[in-house]
């Protein structure tokens, strides 16, 4: 495993969000959390990077406080050019809604609206219009032409998890974050959806973050980002099952 981190984004204008000494401390004195100990990282742009690590090693705060879904202690967070933590509510909900895609592992579609229109319903609120082409491509791609008009409640899991895809990509966001997002599939229906994040950073150059407890989701990533104890373990390329296993095995013994 390679023990460097990336070189942070903005200075060689590769990375699509960044962390730059990020530090987020839950609750003060004798009961405080270190989280977040200074965790500096990059992701590149297209790309689809992982976060890993021990239970309790600060995957889902580090995610949160890159999405703006979480405000850090200390340090920044780079989305292109905008440092986040310096955003007023106002501008930070307006760059969340429309800079960042996000799927989630419960889905999250409103249940009361078909597919189509959980798809666009981003869009709809911003006022925005899909880019039709794109809209077709992507609906084609993630093979959800003949469901469009049925409610979540009619669609499978692998298939719900699919309109969370369109509806985050659609609007082709500067980066997807993915929460566990095969955690309530069975092992096909995560693996289409795996298959469909990769090639979304493949073929559409869409930048994705997604935390995973899984090796074999991860393996699907074109980089792993190791965290322990709120701080960054290393990283690799092109990682696969047997890597990240051995990883997170010598991160558990502290080696
Ligand atoms: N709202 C909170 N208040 C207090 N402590 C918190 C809060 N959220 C997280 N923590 C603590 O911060 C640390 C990092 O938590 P985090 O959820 O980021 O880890 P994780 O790697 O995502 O864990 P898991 O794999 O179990 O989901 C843990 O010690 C956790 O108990």
């Amino acid at each position: 495993m390679q023990r460097q981190s990336s070189p942070v984004a903005d200075r060689d204008g590769l990375a699509a969000v960044a962390a730059v000494d990020l530090v987020k401390v839950y609750g003060a004195g004798d009961t405080a959390v270190r989280a977040l100990d200074g965790v500096t990282v990059g992701f590149e742009r297209g790309r689809f990077t992982a976060i890993m690590g021990p239970s309790g090693s600060g995957k889902s705060t580090l995610m949160h406080c890159l999405a703006g879904l979480d405000t850090a202690t200390s340090g920044q967070v780079l989305l292109g050019g905008t440092d986040l933590t310096k955003q007023p509510d106002k501008a930070l909900t307006k760059a969340r809604r429309e800079r960042i895609g996000f799927v989630f592992q419960s889905f999250n579609l409103l249940p009361q609206l078909t597919a189509a229109a959980n798809i666009t319903l981003p869009l709809d609120l911003a006022g925005r219009k899909p880019d039709a082409e794109f809209h077709d491509r992507l609906i084609t791609t993630l093979g959800l032409a003949g469901r469009l008009g049925h409610l979540p409640s009619e669609l499978s899991g692998g298939q719900q998890q699919r309109v969370a895809l369109a509806r985050a990509l659609v609007s082709r966001p500067e980066v997807v974050f993915a929460d566990e997002p095969t955690g309530n599939l069975d092992s096909r229906a995560g693996a289409e959806v795996l298959n469909l994040l990769r090639n979304s950073a493949r073929d559409l150059g869409q930048t994705i973050v997604m935390v995973t407890h899984d090796p074999a989701a991860a393996a699907y990533a074109d980089r792993v980002v190791m965290l322990a104890d709120g701080r960054l373990a290393g990283e690799i390329q092109q990682p696969s099952i047997a890597t990240v296993t051995e990883a997170l095995q010598n991160l558990a013994a502290g080696r």
